[in-house]
């Protein structure tokens, strides 16, 4: 099954659970690639010999991978680094994760700047454009186990939020189809 993805309850509760609105509100593929995410769904046993994987990164040049395997006992400074990772931001890069193992939320803002919640689970392919909001975290399951990949040498500089003057961010707002943004063209003035 593709991913899931719906629109986010804002509360005080565990960011690890689902928060879904009542009634649920699921997000659709389309919707999410009108925001410039990208999604592909691998075999995530076999992974090293996909030759979907292997086209998509010589088509996209991500000539980089390593693993971040999400667990207290492999990353250092395990609890700074989830709660950085929750922290709303934009990096100057695409971001490109792969899910191997386990799952989490990736959290996006939508074009009316409310949350969109990405349930990622093993053989997620998901790729994040530069400029857009966004943050993780784990579920309720506490694991995950990710492929990074990247264009070149990797740079995971996070930038917080308010971020409305850099060029990635500038540049990803401008990609965005005036449309789908609510914005009326001048002619119709
Ligand atoms: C755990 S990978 C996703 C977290 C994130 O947004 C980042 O690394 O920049
Ligand atoms: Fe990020």
């Amino acid at each position: 099954m593709a991913i899931e993805a719906w629109l986010m309850e804002e509360n005080d509760e565990d960011q690890r659970l689902p928060h879904h609105r009542n009634p649920k509100q699921f997000v659709s593929l389309d919707h999410l690639a009108d925001l410039g995410v990208l999604y592909w769904q691998l075999n995530p046993k076999d992974y090293e010999n996909d030759k979907e994987l292997e086209k998509i990164r010589e088509a996209r040049g991500y000539s980089y991978s390593d693993m971040l395997d999400l667990c207290p006992e492999k990353v250092e400074n395990y609890e700074e680094k989830l709660r950085n990772f929750y922290t709303e931001h934009i990096h100057g890069d695409e971001e490109i994760r792969c899910c191997l193992e386990g799952s989490g939320y990736f959290d996006i803002r939508d074009n009316d700047d409310s949350w969109i919640r990405i349930w990622i689970k093993a053989g997620d392919l998901i790729v994040l454009p530069a400029g857009i909001y966004h943050r993780f975290t784990l579920d309720t399951t506490n694991y995950i186990k990710l492929m990074r990949l990247f264009v070149g040498e990797p740079v995971w500089t996070a930038y917080n939020r308010p971020q409305e003057d850099h060029p990635a961010r500038k540049e990803y707002i401008s990609s965005l189809l005036p449309q789908k943004i609510g914005v009326v063209p001048l002619e119709a003035h």
